[in-house]
């Protein structure tokens, strides 16, 4: 289980997040919107343990943040920036199993079985350049759940893809969230996307010192699909409440 108790955190005289609690189950996919600025990306990685909390206290199943946590993975926007250039897409999978002590063979066979399970297969021997945006982004992904996460934080990680390509790697998301049952913090500024994709969708107001402005379930059956879900009454119902605190930051 992911706690947030009053977390508060500024850039020097400027305050970006106010007083933020909040208490995630394990298995939930928790979805973060909020307008431009509003400090998503500050909160995700503060709970990543990338920025130190400030005020108040992040725990991961009982024990306080103050690095990164054990088996957290997290997923950029910035698919080009995040993959090594110079390594194969098989070896940039299997880079976070260098540090358990499975040999070479074991790492390159278990980075081969998790681009499969991304709808990746026969590029392993391939570099991330000769990939297109949304498949380095699959290998991103697939480099996260390599280690098994029971904490995964994404940050607008679909936010540079065409729609078709995010289309395609909500639902493997949901696929992969539905198999492992692991916990997600799902930032994105895109409402449709976060009720599509997530059990809850947490809203935060607009800066300086955002705070929480809603917090609500998504009330949809789990198996969602592009087109039935997205024209159901309570997708609609919900997309326009999320959109109107967003708006009205309130
Ligand atoms: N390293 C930093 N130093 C100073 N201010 C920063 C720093 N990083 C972010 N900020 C400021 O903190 C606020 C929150 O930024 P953050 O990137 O967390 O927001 P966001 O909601 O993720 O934005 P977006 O949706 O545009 O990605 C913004 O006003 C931003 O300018």
């Amino acid at each position: 289980m992911l706690r947030l108790d009053r977390v508060s955190r500024r850039y020097g005289d400027h305050p970006v997040l106010d007083d933020i609690s909040l208490t995630v189950p394990d298995g939930q996919l928790l979805c973060v919107v909020g307008p431009s600025g509003c400090g998503k990306s500050t909160l995700l990685r503060t709970i990543a343990g990338l920025l130190p909390v400030q005020e108040g206290t992040i725990t991961v199943d009982g024990t306080p943040v103050t690095g990164v946590p054990e088996r957290l993975a997290v997923v950029f926007q910035e698919y080009g920036r995040s993959l090594l250039p110079w390594l194969t897409v098989r070896d940039n999978v299997a880079l976070p199993l260098r540090r358990g002590g499975l040999g070479r063979a074991a790492r390159h066979a278990e980075a081969e079985a998790i681009l499969e399970r991304v709808g990746l297969p026969g590029v392993a021997r391939r570099h991330p350049r000769q990939l297109s945006g949304g498949m380095q982004q699959r290998v991103a992904i697939a480099r996260a759940l390599v280690c098994r996460p029971s904490l995964l934080l994404m940050d607008e990680p679909f936010g540079s893809l065409d729609a078709r390509t995010r289309e395609d790697l909500e639902d493997l998301l949901l696929e992969v969230h539905r198999a492992d049952g692991t916990t997600i913090v799902f930032v994105t500024h895109d409402i449709d996307e976060s009720v599509y994709v997530g059990d809850r969708v947490v809203v935060l107001s607009p800066g300086p010192g955002s705070r929480v402005v809603r917090d609500l379930a998504v009330d949809l059956p789990g198996e969602r699909d592009q087109i039935t879900t997205r024209g159901l009454p309570g997708f609609v119902a919900l997309r326009t409440e999320v959109g109107r605190a967003v708006r009205n930051g309130a």
